[in-house]
């Protein structure tokens, strides 16, 4: 059997339904996953299946206009998953059209390096009359050269099946990047690690995250319906929990609160997060923290 298997990088204004659309794609299956193979450059997103296809979809962090440092360098972040992944997909809104903040991302698109395969997705066809739709289509096709053109409908699902089959003919052939076992639901204290590891990704220096990394430790149920949860950042160096903690410890807070705002939106009611910073230098060594991170330990021996 052959099979296939790559990167599609979905990108575009914020609001234009890259989660919707993700989750549509990958169905009943997770939308977030765990392993070593995750970049600090994009997160995996989900893994669709599609007949003898594994679509790995990655996001971004957002593609906006940078004004702060930390902006600047998510937004090169962005752009580097763009480059790296197999496909990339641009989503425009249907209803909203080529603004500002679109043709910004074109620019970005051009300057990419050449043989790059972009798709357009125009979304929210629900929303606009079918002339307005090809007169769009053909504005941004005239903006962007872009390998094929797809009109969907993220939330009611119009157009969704054309694109993923297009995406699976795509990529190129080759194993799974995913063992099937390993895209099945993960519990969810390892969902809220992986969610402070992700934060912590995005605001931390670029090698440093890969020798961090998060557990929790207990998740209390509370009569309220809200959750009490622990987790502890374990780094392999002194010298990093310092950089972890920030200049009055403002750096682990900001941390805190995004990962706690994800955890709110994703379970859908009231947490309480608590980090802790603990160093441990050899917790590269220790088999507990790999079973914590869904990994198999005796994979790491080589
Ligand atoms: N009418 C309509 N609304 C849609 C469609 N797809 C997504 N939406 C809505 O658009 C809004 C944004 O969708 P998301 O999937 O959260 O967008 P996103 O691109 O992931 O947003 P960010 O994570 O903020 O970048 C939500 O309210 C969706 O319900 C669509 O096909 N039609």
């Amino acid at each position: 059997m052959t099979t296939r298997a790559g990167f599609v990088a979905l990108i575009g204004e914020p609001n234009a339904g890259k989660s919707t659309l993700t989750n549509r794609m990958v169905g009943a299956k997770v939308s977030i996953v765990t392993h070593k193979v995750q970049t600090t450059r994009a997160r995996i997103r989900g893994v669709a299946i599609e007949g003898d296809t594994q679509i790995v979809f990655v996001d971004t962090p957002g593609l906006f206009t940078p004004r702060r440092r930390l902006d600047r360098a998510m937004v090169k972040a962005a752009w580097g998953g763009a480059a790296d992944a197999d496909i990339t997909v641009l989503l425009v809104e249907a209803h909203r059209g080529l603004t500002a903040g679109v043709q910004r991302i074109l620019d970005g698109l051009a300057d990419l390096p050449k043989g790059l395969r972009v798709a357009l997705a125009i979304n929210k066809i629900d929303r606009v009359a079918a002339k307005a739709l090809l007169a769009l289509s053909q504005k941004l096709n005239d903006a962007y050269p872009f390998e094929k053109t797809f009109m969907i409908s993220a939330e009611k699902g119009h157009g969704v099946a054309d694109l993923r089959a297009w995406l699976a003919a795509a990529l190129p052939e080759g194993p799974w990047l995913y063992p099937e076992d390993q895209i099945a639901d993960l519990p969810l204290r390892m969902i809220a690690a992986e969610m402070t590891r992700e934060k912590l990704t995005l605001r931390l220096h670029q090698e440093l995250p890969y020798q961090l990394t998060v557990e929790t430790e207990a998740w209390e149920e509370r009569p309220d319906g809200s959750a009490r949860i622990d987790q502890v950042v374990y780094v392999s160096r002194a010298g990093h929990k310092g950089i972890v903690l920030g200049n009055k410890g403002e750096t682990i807070k900001a941390i805190s609160k995004a990962a706690r705002e994800e955890l709110v939106e994703f379970l859908g009611r009231k947490i309480h997060l608590f980090l802790q910073v603990k160093v441990r230098e050899k917790w590269q060594d220790e088999a507990e923290r790999y079973s914590e991170m869904g990994l198999d330990f005796r994979d790491g021996n080589a």
